[in-house]
């Protein structure tokens, strides 16, 4: 996680920050960034990446790249706003030991805002249309030896996977189908079984339902609704709501706010 001393909205590259700019409340940011970090750290161990002054999105460390052991797909951010991150993150992962890889010259891609790995399915969801470009798909199948399905976003509101799409521990898929073009909701259809599909509407989605994070039986989240709740309790879920009012301003909420680096599956690898 990367502490919120410089995050803000000083630019516009997403529907949320419209009218948003100079809107943030520091203080309120702060706590609300806080108490997000200390959920993460009753379950894991919480690492941090430094702030920077002019770079108020660095705080979104999902989109620092993907990580699956210890290696790590860099971002090429597509706004040149965030280009900034690029190596600042690079550094980090060096610093800690991973092998950085750089994504093939052309495509963009925003590491885990628009890769999902999906450990029930042995599978990485790739959003593209508004950020990540679907022709990095065999370069991430390649490098991390997974099945990688795109999926096209249609939704500007909705312009990286993680704010419309998660994978729940035990295999249930949580997702706008909104968001996605028909060729995606049938691919999410072909490949998740009725019984494991949540489609949530768009007074959940609004509310970033999807962008959690999922700790053991907890669910980071924004906030749900009462019988999305009761749905994902009665899946063995605890949904726990931490206001992040002051980052949806920037487009962003738990998932986006934490990068997952150990833990998954990509040990194998
Ligand atoms: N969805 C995410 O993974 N991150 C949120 C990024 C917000 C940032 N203002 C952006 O538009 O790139």
């Amino acid at each position: 996680m990367c502490p919120p001393d410089f995050f803000g909205v000083s630019y516009v590259i997403n529907p949320w920050m419209q009218g948003e700019t100079g809107h943030t409340d520091a203080a309120a940011a702060r706590a609300q960034w806080t108490a997000l970090k200390e959920a993460v750290a009753r379950v894991a161990e919480v690492c941090l990446i430094a702030p920077h002054e002019n770079l108020p999105d660095l705080v979104f460390t999902a989109n620092a790249g993907l990580v699956l052991g210890k290696r790590v797909l860099l971002s090429r951010f597509r706004w040149p706003q965030r280009r900034g991150e690029e190596e600042i993150f690079r550094a980090w992962f060096e610093k800690a030991g991973f092998d950085v890889i750089t994504p093939p010259p052309g495509p963009f891609f925003e590491g885990a805002g628009d890769a999902l790995i999906d450990e029930a399915r042995d599978l990485i969801w790739l959003g593209h249309g508004f950020r990540s470009d679907a022709a990095v798909a065999p370069f991430v199948e390649k490098l991390f030896g997974r099945t990688t399905a795109p999926l096209r976003l249609v939704d500007p509101r909705f312009y990286h996977l993680d704010t419309c799409l998660c994978p729940l521990p035990g295999g249930a898929l949580l997702y706008f189908p909104a968001a996605f073009d028909a060729a995606a909701r049938a691919e999410i259809e072909s490949r998740v079984a009725p019984e494991h599909r949540i489609a949530v509407d768009e007074a959940d989605a609004v509310k970033f339902c999807c962008n959690a994070v999922a700790l053991g039986d907890a669910l980071l989240l924004n906030d749900a609704s009462p019988a999305l709740s009761e749905t994902l309790r009665a899946r063995g879920l605890t949904p726990v709501a931490l206001p992040l009012g002051q980052f949806m301003k920037a487009g962003g909420a738990a998932k986006c706010l934490t990068l997952r680096i150990s833990g998954q599956s990509g040990e194998r690898i």
